[in-house]
């Protein structure tokens, strides 16, 4: 199984697709991973989509949208985060965006006056680290190795710090089997209770939303695509029935089903 994630080695992608194969290469973005998924270069990618601090990923969401892919896995893992850099001193911290905001807080209270700088991941901002003394990353601590050192660990803003991860396929590999799904809708109108409508099916049939999230259609200010997750594959006839008679509410609109899935949660 060809495996394609977030670079370079290190990251806490890379951590999460290791559950998945051995055979793991690496793009620079969560855009670029997906369309190589989409276009049939691998046969997996593993991108992040929520994390417990900071929330959605958003360009995560969007690239789902935007291409023809299929969610067969989760993963959860556990972030921890630490400091590395070649000495005490430094001027600019730099690290991915989702891991700055996890350690706001920290930043904020040990290191008020040094430049935040983030990059398009923690490893690369521990490669940066390594060839820059003023500059520090943050990481997964197992990324120092020699050249920099551990000045505190644990720095994230709060003890449980985890990230979802989706491990993407072909569309032909989407399966109706799994504890959860994924659907995109697209309602195309507005008008009171419209949200509402939307959810009414599920809530009729006793189907748990474990998450909604609107992200902007890029069409005009005020139009939304909403991303849900659900407990139950698509395979069972309540689930399926709650997703056509969303269908059924919507004019111009449309639903995605972007796959069914089992959730692992992997520890380290
Ligand atoms: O930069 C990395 O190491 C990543 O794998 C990306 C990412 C993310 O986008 O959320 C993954 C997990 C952590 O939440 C921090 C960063």
């Amino acid at each position: 199984m060809h495996t394609v994630t977030l670079g370079p080695e290190g990251t806490y992608s890379h951590r999460a697709a290791r559950t998945v194969s051995d055979s793991v290469a690496f793009r620079p973005s969560v855009t670029a991973i997906v369309e190589a998924v989409a276009d049939g270069s691998f046969d997996r990618g593993v991108v992040p989509i929520e994390n417990s601090i900071e929330g959605s990923v958003t360009e995560t969401l969007d690239a789902l949208a935007a291409r023809d892919v299929s969610i067969v896995r989760e993963v959860v893992t556990p972030i921890t985060h630490a400091l590395l850099a070649q000495a005490e001193d430094f001027e600019t911290v730099t690290s991915h965006s989702q891991a700055l905001a996890q350690c706001r807080s920290f930043l904020a209270d040990q290191y008020p006056d040094v430049a935040r700088e983030s990059v398009a991941s923690t490893a690369a901002a521990v490669e940066l680290a390594r060839e820059d003394p003023s500059v520090a990353a943050i990481a997964h601590p197992s990324t120092a190795e020699q050249a920099l050192r551990v000045l505190a660990t644990e720095i994230q803003d709060r003890p449980s710090n985890e990230t979802r991860f989706f491990v993407l396929g072909p569309e032909s590999a989407r399966s109706p089997a799994g504890g959860k799904t994924t659907i995109v809708i697209y309602p195309a109108s507005n008008h009171p209770g419209l949200l509402y409508e939307l959810l009414g099916p599920f809530e009729e049939r006793g189907v748990n939303l474990t998450r909604i999230e609107s992200r902007p259609s890029g069409k005009q200010l005020g139009d939304y695509r909403f991303h849900l997750d659900l407990e139950g594959g698509l395979y069972e006839p309540r689930i399926e029935a709650a997703v056509e008679a969303v269908e059924a509410v919507l004019d111009d609109g449309w639903v995605r089903w972007l796959g069914s899935y089992d959730v692992e949660h992997a520890v380290e």
